[in-house]
């Protein structure tokens, strides 16, 4: 116990980035599996998909009008306007009955095939329905040029062209696209399966009343968000009390099961900082236990038979930090995602920040566009151990270690959250 109480205050910083690197090579990837298109929703592709066919596969009339020759209105004006005999009527789903000749049109309607002859579709808001010899004449008094409200073979993609690389999340447009080519049984990465549980004597249910000394532990739903929102599935297990023996069992039945395990609390130097102790023994490979972050600077990661197991600070704002920079990259490294991390920006600082600090902070905040300019504003309240403002929060502002701070109206670097802005 000595000795472990040792190590528990003993520990080598990492950089986050360093950090971040001694994780990923454990980020191995998920299997794939097969799923109709609207559960791709959301999931990431896991093989690249290719056009089997030209989109549009045939020449389409992008008005409700007429097909016609447009060399057959050249000169066409008020004064001497064209009269082009109706020969065929072509609703969207039908082909051309008709072989066109010059001097004829076909009603054709949006959407339509048109005829292979015809080079020019006229909207009928264009022409005027007239009876000659009583046959019906459409009336033109414009010139129309070629191509006009015709989509050619192949605008959208040809065949063979990549329609969607791997690794890529499926959402509105993809979805659409992925149901245009027919393909309907969708290659998507599993989700990571990851085991959460909380540590700490302290923590009630959240459906349990309140007593004096605890509080309800929210750490478990606050990743259990972060979890999805990243792409990975949760499950969750009642937080255990400050036990050493307990978490252990916790945490090897859990990776039985599971592909990742998250726990949060104990990881500081307290007295019942059990997680700490765990990492130290022998149950686990450390990777680190100190990152030059704040908050989350206790932050640790360990890998038991490959598997990642994040041991999160139990401060819900230590918590959220440590998921976005080091749990969030590896669910999406695990699922082929290429850039995993939380997207960089530069915004202009909004309100000086004055905090001290020989670490990296990582200070939650907003994000505004005022007058087309990016402004970061840092939390009021952003200790580690508040839970309240990372309601409000777009991003995580990278302030560096600093011994005057960081004034108002300076660059800083923001690590955009998912989600839209708060202001907006
Ligand atoms: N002597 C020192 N004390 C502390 C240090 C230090 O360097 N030296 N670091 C402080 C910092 S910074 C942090 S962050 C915390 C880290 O604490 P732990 O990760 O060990 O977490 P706990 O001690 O279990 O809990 C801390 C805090 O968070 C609350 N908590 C815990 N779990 C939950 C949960 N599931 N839901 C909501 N809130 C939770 C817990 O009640 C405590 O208030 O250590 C500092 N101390
Ligand atoms: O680990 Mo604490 O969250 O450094 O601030
Ligand atoms: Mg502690």
């Amino acid at each position: 116990m000595r000795e472990v109480e040792q190590d528990k205050f003993r520990r080598k910083a990492l950089p986050v980035a360093e950090a971040q690197a001694k994780i990923m090579p454990y980020a191995k990837a998920t299997d794939t599996e097969m799923v109709s298109l609207p559960e791709a929703h959301g999931r990431i592709l896991a093989k690249p998909i290719d056009a089997p066919h030209p989109y549009p596969h045939f020449r389409r009339s992008g008005m409700d009008g007429f097909a016609i020759f447009s060399s057959d209105t050249t000169s066409c004006h008020a004064g001497q306007p064209v009269h082009l005999e109706v020969v065929d009527e072509i609703p969207a789903g039908s082909v051309p009955q008709v072989k066109l000749k010059p001097g004829q049109a076909a009603r054709i309607m949006t959407g339509a095939k048109v005829p292979d002859e015809a080079d020019a579709v006229v909207m009928f808001e264009m022409t005027e329905s007239v009876l000659q010899e009583g046959h019906l004449h459409i009336r033109l008094i414009r010139e129309i040029e070629p191509g006009k409200n015709i989509t050619p073979i192949g605008l959208e993609l040809s065949q063979g062209d990549v329609i969607l690389e791997a690794g890529r999340k499926l959402t509105a447009g993809e979805i659409s696209v992925l149901a245009t080519f027919g393909i309907h049984r969708v290659p998507v990465m599993k989700r990571p399966r990851i085991a959460v549980f909380s540590t700490g004597s302290e923590l009630l249910r959240i459906d349990e009343p309140l007593q004096d000394g605890r509080i309800r532990n929210s750490n478990t739903y606050l990743l259990y968000s972060q979890i999805t929102e990243a792409g990975g599935e949760p499950f969750l297990f009642e937080a255990i009390e400050d036990d050493l023996a307990k978490a252990k069992a916790q945490v090897e039945a859990a990776f039985e099961n599971y592909d990742v395990v998250v726990t949060t609390g104990g990881v500081s130097v307290g007295d019942y900082d059990i997680m700490a102790d765990l990492v130290s023994g022998d149950s686990v490979d450390m990777l680190f236990n100190k990152v030059t972050m704040r908050p989350g600077s206790v932050t640790t990661a360990a890998v038991k038979d490959g598997k990642l197991l994040f041991a999160l600070s139990g401060n819900p704002g230590a918590c959220f930090v440590g998921f976005e920079l080091f749990v969030r990259p590896a669910i999406g490294r695990m699922m082929g995602i290429a850039q995993p991390f939380l997207p960089e920006l530069t915004a202009e600082l909004a309100r000086s920040y004055r905090k001290i600090n020989n670490f990296t902070r990582f200070v939650r905040g907003r994000l505004e566009f005022r007058e087309g300019k990016l402004y970061a504003i840092p939390a009021e309240l952003d200790e580690s151990g508040v839970m309240i403002t990372i309601k409000d929060s777009d991003a995580l502002i990278v302030i560096p270690p600093s011994n005057t701070g960081v004034e108002a109206g300076e660059r800083v670097t923001v690590l955009k959250l998912p989600g839209g802005f708060h202001s907006f």
